[in-house]
This record gives C-alpha cells, structure tokens and sequence, in this order.
C-alpha cells in the first residue's frame, strides 16, 4: 500500500506549510513513500491538516553523514537538526532522506 499521508511535529508544520522544509530524514520504519504520490501532512500531536506534499525521492542517509546541507533543506541550524535527529531516532545510523515539495 502506497502511504497517503505523514506526520511532523507541530513545532516545525510552518516550515513544511510554507515550502521552507523541502526534507525530512526518518527511519526504516517510514521508508515506504513512494516518488510522485502526493502525501497529506498532519501535526503528529493534534492531527490537524497542514498541506499536501508530492514525494520526490526517498534515499539512505547514514546519521554521521548529516551535514550543513541538509540542516539548510530542512530550515533548521545543524546542531539542532542532530539534536532532534538523536532524540526521536536513539543510536540509530540508518536513516532515510525524503525529499518532497509543496503541492500549491
Ligand atoms: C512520527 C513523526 O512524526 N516523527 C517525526 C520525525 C522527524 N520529524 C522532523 C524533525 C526534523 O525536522 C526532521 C528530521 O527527522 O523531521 C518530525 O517532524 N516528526
């Protein structure tokens, strides 16, 4: 089954809504988005729709090859973006970079 939808933390919906956010690196468990399925987006607390998103890429990123240039497409500082990254994902290498863009 194609997955239709996603969830962000509402702190960072802003970023997604407004074409800010263009990535978000999950784990093996969301590694299922499939390239050009249109995706709705939901704050992971409330469930509100924010936007609907078209997958664009979905590729391995390991933990320690984060860089300036992710922390840029995500909107958020670098430090920040580890920070968030260790909390959701504890000891977790093997991650996922998925790429999308804001359906207008
Ligand atoms: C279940 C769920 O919604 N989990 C996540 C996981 C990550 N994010 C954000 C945090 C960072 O900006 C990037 C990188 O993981 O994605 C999130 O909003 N919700």
């Amino acid at each position: 089954m194609i997955p239709t939808s996603i969830t962000f933390f509402e702190y960072l919906t802003p970023l997604v809504a407004s074409g800010a956010k263009t990535i978000t690196i999950r784990d093996a468990s969301e590694n299922h988005y499939v390239p050009g399925s249109q995706v709705e987006v939901f704050t992971l607390e409330t469930h509100q729709k924010v936007c609907d998103i078209t997958i664009l890429s979905v590729e391995p990123l390991a933990f320690d090859d984060i860089n300036a240039f992710h922390a840029q497409q995500e909107s958020l500082p670098l430090d920040e973006l580890k920070q968030i990254i260790q909390k959701v994902y504890p000891n977790q290498q093997s991650l996922f970079m998925i790429s999308f863009e804001l359906v207008k």
